[in-house]
């Protein structure tokens, strides 16, 4: 999003140090990075301020455990335990294995324990852990509030992807994270055509060979205008939801599945102005030095979270302006009216906002989409209803053209291999 004249990330904007393909896409295109803004947080429930950090960070680590116990720590071990999991996917995909369903991705990565996890909420999954009420609603639930605008009722993997965004390290593209986009579409040398897709439907087609050919016309519009091309291989790599991406599937036998999954309404508010920090805290402005606030979930604050946000190519964290007018990013549930951004602020220069459908409604147990839609019909947001993150993306479009690729070629070897954590430790 520009605001005058500087670039912030309205959406997607960070990224977790183990999240490896976004790592390699970034070295490989020359980009370079902006570590994670590092200033500190509180948690808002209405009243108060339940929890503030600390910028030392041993008072940090008391505070934590005074208020806690040593749930943080144990919360830290959780994701850890999860994250090393999930990081099996890499080794797979680069050994060129492919999983035809999210759900068979899933098991070979965490067996039914991640299965399990799509199935349950979070909530059910961190109680059954032994995680106090208090660390619930005081923590975890204002990380899935900033993170995905929902409560502990969504499903336990996204839960922990989410939690995942607490650990250090979060960095972003210098210049935008759109400029991995770019520079992997310029290094694939791809024909891009920036048109919108109305409608695919399968036709026979006579090819130079004389062969009947099964192919997959794609009609899109570029403007006004109208236009179609024949593919071989179709990969849908948008959500299919006829409020986002309304691509019908014409004359497929049998008919191509409707998708029924609700995405998240949020909006996203860039406000250049002076906080109202007496709205969270009696300190004195001058003193009040937070930089992030979270809500609970029983806040009925009209925001989910409110930040201090620094432009794509500020590389340092954002200074204190003499007249402490920082940008905030602010996430909210509907539009804010302006008598609510008066009461958030004192004064401010500008208010911009950004409504998004943002990420799956998340309502375990979760059935995800079918990644093959048709015989070489593919479908990559299916794995949004696991979580949705740019390295869950790339995860599934690098699955998709393993998929694609094997299935053409006939290497059924290759897909939904059982057992191949430990097919693959022996191989070393
Ligand atoms: C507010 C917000 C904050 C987020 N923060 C983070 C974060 O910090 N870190 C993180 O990892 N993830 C974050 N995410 C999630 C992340 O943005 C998504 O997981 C990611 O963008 C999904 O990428 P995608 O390419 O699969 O789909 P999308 O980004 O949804 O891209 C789909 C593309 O398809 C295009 N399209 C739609 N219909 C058609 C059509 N008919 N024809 C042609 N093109 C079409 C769309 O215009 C769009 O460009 C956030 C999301 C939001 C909304
Ligand atoms: C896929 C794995 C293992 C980790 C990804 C973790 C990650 C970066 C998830 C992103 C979650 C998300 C949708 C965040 C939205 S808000 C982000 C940020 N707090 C902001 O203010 O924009």
């Amino acid at each position: 999003m520009t605001v005058r004249g500087q670039e912030y990330e309205a959406g997607g904007s960070v990224i977790h140090p183990l999240n490896l393909h976004m790592k390699r896409f970034v070295k490989d295109l020359g980009l370079s990075t902006v570590q994670g803004f590092g200033g500190l947080m509180g948690v808002y429930n209405g009243e108060t301020l339940v929890f503030e950090e600390s910028s030392w960070f041993i008072i940090n680590m008391i505070k934590l455990i005074w208020h806690y116990g040593f749930q943080s720590l144990r919360m830290h071990m959780w994701v850890e335990d999860i994250l090393d999991k999930f990081m099996r996917i890499y080794r797979y995909q680069s050994h060129d294995y492919a999983f035809s369903s999210v759900e068979k991705l899933l098991h070979s990565l965490g067996g039914d324990e991640f299965l399990g996890m799509l199935n349950r909420t979070l909530l059910e999954t961190l109680q059954k852990a032994g995680f106090s009420e208090k660390f619930l609603n005081e923590i975890v639930a204002p990380v899935m509030r900033v993170n995905y605008g929902q409560s502990m009722n969504i499903n336990g993997f996204v839960g922990a992807v989410s939690m995942s965004c607490a650990d250090s390290g979060l960095w972003a593209v210098e210049g935008g994270n759109k400029l991995v986009c770019s520079g992997l579409l310029r290094a694939s040398k791809s024909n891009l055509i920036t048109g919108s897709v109305m409608y695919i439907e399968e036709k026979t087609r006579t090819k130079r060979t004389g062969n009947p050919t099964k192919m997959y016309e794609v009609v899109y519009q570029i403007g006004s205008e109208t236009r179609s091309d024949f593919y071989d291989i179709v990969l849908v790599a948008t959500p299919l939801n006829r409020k986002m991406s309304n691509i019908t599937f014409l004359n497929f036998d049998p008919p191509i599945e409707e998708f029924h999954q609700y995405y998240q309404h949020i909006v996203t508010t860039l406000i250049k102005g002076q906080l109202n920090s007496t709205l969270f805290s009696s300190r004195a402005l001058d003193k009040f030095d937070l930089s992030t606030i979270l809500t609970t979930d029983n806040s009925d604050l009209f925001i989910n979270s409110i930040g201090i946000v620094s432009s794509v190519t500020e590389n340092d964290n954002p200074q204190p302006s003499t007249e402490r007018a920082h940008v905030w990013k602010i996430f909210s549930q509907e539009i804010l009216t302006k008598e609510q951004i008066l009461k958030l602020f004192l004064s401010y220069d500008y208010a911009v906002k950004q409504p998004w459908l943002a990420y799956p409604r998340y309502k375990p147990p979760e059935k995800c989409p079918s990644i093959i839609l048709h015989d070489r019909l593919y479908y990559l947001n299916g794995i949004e209803c696991a979580a949705s993150a740019m390295e869950m993306s790339a995860i599934a479009a690098h699955n998709a053209a393993l998929l694609a690729y094997h299935r053409w070629n006939g290497h059924t070897d290759m897909i939904d291999q059982e057992d191949l954590y430990e097919k693959l430790k022996t191989e070393l």
